[in-house]
């Protein structure tokens, strides 16, 4: 039971079709969804009605109309958040959220029927008052719906809620080009914007109907407090003053953990080094130079469109590419080039959304453009997701980073289009080629030169790999491993390698490393090689107690950067004492288990970052790596089903960790093909070992010293064990 009195259960999130516990859930996410759906089609269709009803007028009144409305839509959320959540906080869930949609509904219906300026920028601010009071109120709704479920459930239904409420923005957009389409063929240019401006009434009716019948939401408390992202509103002026005051420390110096949860230790742990000021200024700036080029197209999309050819379709499409491309790139953003600095992506992200402004604003064919925005789209996203991952979702921070971020996008939603009417439209002429340049387009091209310049200054702050070179690294990052400078590989001792030759055996649990790097080295033992077999964690007396405590269940609140340190310097002993010496005497080293694991298990399961967990261990094994790593692939719920002891404490970590650690491996794996033995570990075990050795042979030194041979005439020649 929750507080709400009624037995529901979030099995929603586990979406197990057909169960009934699922229905409670799924009412939210649909009433959610449709308010948010009419809530983005609201956008585009207030501004096209401002647009159709100053179609008679001079560009700057166009501008200044659709501008208004725009603005409007943004300001309740500046001014008044803090409001809305305290007046949230004291009213019935379900009613009020139905209300609000009820008054939503109202609303949008009365602007075509009055048909007036003044009253659709009324509406559009009424709109947004009411969207800001249903923002908490829904927001509240599902830490009260599964209030006592695991923290997983929770957030994955939180994840399923958040695709639906943003999920909606570019279905809105493509809806409104459609519905253009439709009113062009059956209505007149004066009632264009009619339709979906009453389909966006129609959405917020349906809403209010589908909330109205879910029981289950009516509870007097918002509750939001769990709900990061979705239902927190902070006072976003205050913050940015506070923010400003100390000097830009708003942002955490380090790993914003206490009280942050989960995304927030992630998002620390993604921060290669704790920020210092100038990083925090860079992040800041990035904030600021995301919202800039976004919002400036929204901003004179509808002009633009209407200045290459095409009307609200076009203007909708438009919308709809820079939709569409955010979402893939909020999507893409935290799994983009695992091994490349987070901070560089966000800094490469930023610019490359300010460059994209350039074509957008110059190029003269509305379809090009759409894909065009579509990319500026892409960028906005890459850089939202991991710029809100390195601040850390939920914290202070993210606050802080949404408020800049409203507050440049208000700043340009209300200064473009005036500015885009000012310009006017120009004519340049080219010998004998003319180019028309239509004041939007010009805008555009302000903006963009402002925001490149601005986006450069945020990468060389945020830039936490200074001196090394920007080209190789992406380009390693490309092919999925981490670019190591050559004076760098070179740091610590020399690697000396006579004749040893080190092979290492990678994989998850249970994948059976242990069983083939004992084969190998008993088969290599069998044709006079003289080998030393060995494993991580613990091959050292050190190592031993470090083991000790990195697997025992009871360690508990090891943070995941303890931990990589921790399985680092364990590494680093193995090397000195054991992997190194046996090399030097000319031995043939096999490990179960090596540095992979650490970037495997560290990098890509815990989700840190992997080219900072490479930096760290390339220092610990003096860039010792080995000449064969042969990766057992199984898939974890088979590996896990194979283990007889009960689960040490990275064993008990839950699938989804297993399943990021699988890929990693590959990753690192696919990326190098020359040193890696690729396995599939789910085969006979004989069938494994004989594959195994063919590799190994490969790379096997000549076990007579070259002398003997011409003395003998004769060659060793291995055969299968
Ligand atoms: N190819 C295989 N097929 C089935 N079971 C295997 C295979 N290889 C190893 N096993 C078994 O799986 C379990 C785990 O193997 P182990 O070598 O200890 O894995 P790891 O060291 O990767 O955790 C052992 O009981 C082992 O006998
Ligand atoms: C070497 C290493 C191991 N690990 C984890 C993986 C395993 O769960 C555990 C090693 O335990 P171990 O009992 O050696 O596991 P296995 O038999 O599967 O090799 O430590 C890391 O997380 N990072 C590392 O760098």
């Amino acid at each position: 039971m929750n507080r709400t009195g009624a037995s529901r259960p979030l099995r929603a999130a586990e979406s197990q079709p057909g169960e009934s516990a699922i229905r409670p859930f799924r009412r939210l996410w649909i009433a959610l969804s449709l308010s948010s759906l009419g809530h983005w089609l609201s956008v585009p269709a207030l501004t096209a009605l401002a647009g159709t009803l100053t179609r008679g007028d001079d560009l700057p009144v166009r501008a200044q109309a659709i501008a208004g409305v725009l603005v409007l839509m943004v300001l309740p959320a500046l001014l008044l958040g803090p409001l809305a959540v305290l007046v949230a906080g004291r009213l019935d869930r379900r009613i009020t959220m139905a209300v609000v949609d009820v008054v939503r509904f109202a609303l949008v219906l009365s602007v075509p029927l009055v048909d007036a300026v003044p009253w659709t920028l009324a509406a559009a601010f009424l709109v947004a008052f009411a969207t800001l009071l249903w923002i908490p109120v829904a927001g509240g709704a599902l830490p009260a719906l599964v209030d006592g479920e695991p923290e997983e459930r929770y957030e994955e239904a939180r994840r399923s809620l958040l695709r639906g409420v943003y999920g909606s923005a570019p279905v809105a957009a493509v809806l409104f080009a459609v519905l253009a389409l439709i009113a062009d063929a059956v209505f007149g240019v004066a009632e264009r914007a009619d339709l979906a401006v009453y389909a966006t009434a129609v959405v917020f009716l349906v809403a209010a109907a589908v909330t109205f019948t879910a029981r289950e939401l009516s509870a007097v408390d918002a509750g939001a407090a769990r709900a990061p992202g979705l239902g927190t509103m902070s006072a976003p002026l205050k913050l940015l003053f506070q923010g400003q005051r100390r000097s830009g420390r708003a942002l955490p110096d380090g790993p914003p953990v206490a009280g942050a949860g989960a995304d927030a230790e992630q998002a620390g742990a993604h921060a290669a080094v704790p920020p210092g000021a100038g990083a925090i200024r860079g992040l800041a700036l990035a904030g600021t130079v995301i919202a800039l080029p976004a919002a400036a197209l929204i901003a004179v999309a509808r002009l633009h469109a209407r200045d290459l050819g095409g009307g609200d379709a076009g203007y909708g499409s438009l919308l709809g590419g820079l939709a569409i491309g955010a979402a893939f790139g909020l999507f893409l953003g935290p799994r983009m080039l695992a091994p490349f600095s987070r901070r560089r992506l966000l800094g490469l992200a930023v610019i490359t959304a300010a460059l994209a402004l350039v074509p957008v604003a110059l190029v003269q064919n509305l379809a090009v453009v759409v894909f065009l925005a579509a990319f500026l789209g892409l960028a906005c996203g890459v850089a939202w997701a991991v710029g809100t991952r390195l601040a850390g979702d939920a914290a202070r921070s993210y606050a802080y980073l949404r408020a800049l971020a409203l507050v440049t996008g208000l700043i340009a939603v209300a200064a473009v289009p005036p500015l885009a009417g000012l310009i006017g439209a120009h004519r340049i002429s080219l010998g004998e080629a003319v180019y028309d340049l239509g004041g939007p387009g010009v805008a555009l091209l302000i903006v963009a030169v402002l925001s490149v310049p601005a986006a450069v200054v945020a990468f060389r702050r945020l830039d936490d790999r200074r001196g090394i070179p920007l080209p190789p690294d992406l380009s390693a990052a490309l092919r999925g491993h981490v670019y190591t400078p050559p004076e760098q590989a070179e740091a610590g001792p020399a690697v000396v390698r006579d004749r040893g030759v080190f092979i290492a055996f990678e994989g998850g649990e249970g994948a059976g490393k242990t069983t083939q790097a004992r084969l190998a080295a008993i088969w290599l033992r069998d044709h006079g090689y003289d080998v030393v077999s060995t494993q991580e964690p613990g091959a050292t007396k050190i190592g031993m107690r470090l083991r000790a405590m990195l697997l025992d269940r009871e360690t508990t609140g090891l943070s995941a950067r303890a931990e990589t340190l921790l399985y680092a310097a364990d590494r680093a002993d193995h090397v000195a004492n054991v992997i190194r010496p046996a090399l030097e005497r000319g031995a043939i080293v096999v490990t179960d288990r090596y540095v992979d694991s650490s970037l495997a298990y560290q990098g890509f399961g815990r989700e840190q970052n992997v080219s900072a967990i490479a930096r760290v261990n390339a220092w610990a094994i003096g860039g010792l790596l080995p000449d064969l790593t042969v990766l057992l692939e199984l898939p974890p719920e088979q590996g896990l089903g194979r283990l007889a002891s009960p689960a040490d404490r990275i064993e008990s970590e839950p699938p989804e960790f297993h399943e990021r650690v699988r890929e990693g491996f590959h990753a690192l794996a696919e990326a190098d093909p020359d040193r890696y033995l690729i396995v599939d570990a789910s085969r006979p075990q004989a069938e494994i070992t004989r594959e195994i050795q063919y590799r190994i042979r490969e790379i096997l030194p000549d076990p007579i010293p070259s002398g003997t041979e011409d003395v003998t005439s004769t060659f060793p020649a291995i055969t299968d064990a």
